[in-house]
């Protein structure tokens, strides 16, 4: 019996849209501004990753100029590398504090969170967005502050997306039975990681996502919990 649900957030409760059209081009715009912020504890932290993690992939070292064109390309490439979320969280606060940005959520979302909810399931988020930018998005979103609803959530220090280990890591965060928690994604590789860590698994095939072997819903209303 499910007890626990885990859910994605973009092409699961919220539009690829929304991310690669609103909430990227507004980073890459204020980009340079940050530049002038390098000094910040927290834009610092950021730049030492990402010079670090270009130390350790490509053996060359950076100084924070670069980390930033690092960045700006890394964004661009919608690579999903951890600097550059946690950076992307520290710059979409103010969009999102000032009413400029509300989360996109899929219209059924927010509704069947609170059912859930109500019946008993815990719920959690496991997204490559910082938990930061995670608590923005449903702090903010279109249907109002939802982040009482969540017990956990999880960002890539737990783990990447497409690896089993990840899952295991969560699930003994969680401290349920791997059979008791489902995963809810628009990418089949994360739902096979999630499988083999024993993790119940649910597609969804918003559109543009197509099927695969993994049971699909095209929307959270078809999810039954028994
Ligand atoms: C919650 S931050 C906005 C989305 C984002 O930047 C991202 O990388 C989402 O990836 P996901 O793992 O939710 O598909
Ligand atoms: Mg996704």
């Amino acid at each position: 019996m499910i007890k626990y649900i885990l859910s994605d957030i973009e092409g699961t409760t919220t539009s690829i849209s929304f991310v690669v059209d609103t909430l990227f081009p507004y980073f890459l715009e204020q980009l340079p501004l940050w530049r002038q912020k390098m000094d910040l504890p927290e834009v610092k932290a950021q730049i030492e990753a990402t010079q670090a993690l270009v130390l350790a992939e490509e053996g060359k070292t950076i100084d924070a100029e670069q980390a930033f064109d690092y960045l700006e390309a890394w964004c661009k490439a919608d690579r999903k590398a951890g600097p550059l979320k946690a950076l992307q969280g520290i710059v979409w606060k103010a969009a999102y504090l000032n009413g400029q940005i509300k989360g996109h959520l899929y219209p059924e979302v927010a509704d069947c969170l609170k059912n859930w909810k109500e019946k008993g399931l815990e719920l959690g988020i496991y997204s490559s967005g910082s938990v930061a930018a995670q608590k923005l998005l449903f702090g903010y979103s279109e249907a109002g502050d939802l982040t009482p609803l969540f017990s956990h959530y999880f960002d890539t220090k737990v783990g990447h997306k497409r690896e089993s280990q990840s899952y295991q890591n969560i699930q003994q965060a969680i401290g349920l039975p791997a059979y008791e928690i489902l995963f809810l994604s628009d990418v089949p590789e994360e739902l096979a990681a999630a499988r083999a860590a024993g993790l119940q698994t649910g597609h969804l095939l918003r559109p543009g996502t197509a099927p695969s072997q993994f049971k699909g819903y095209a929307n959270f209303n078809q999810i039954q919990i028994d």
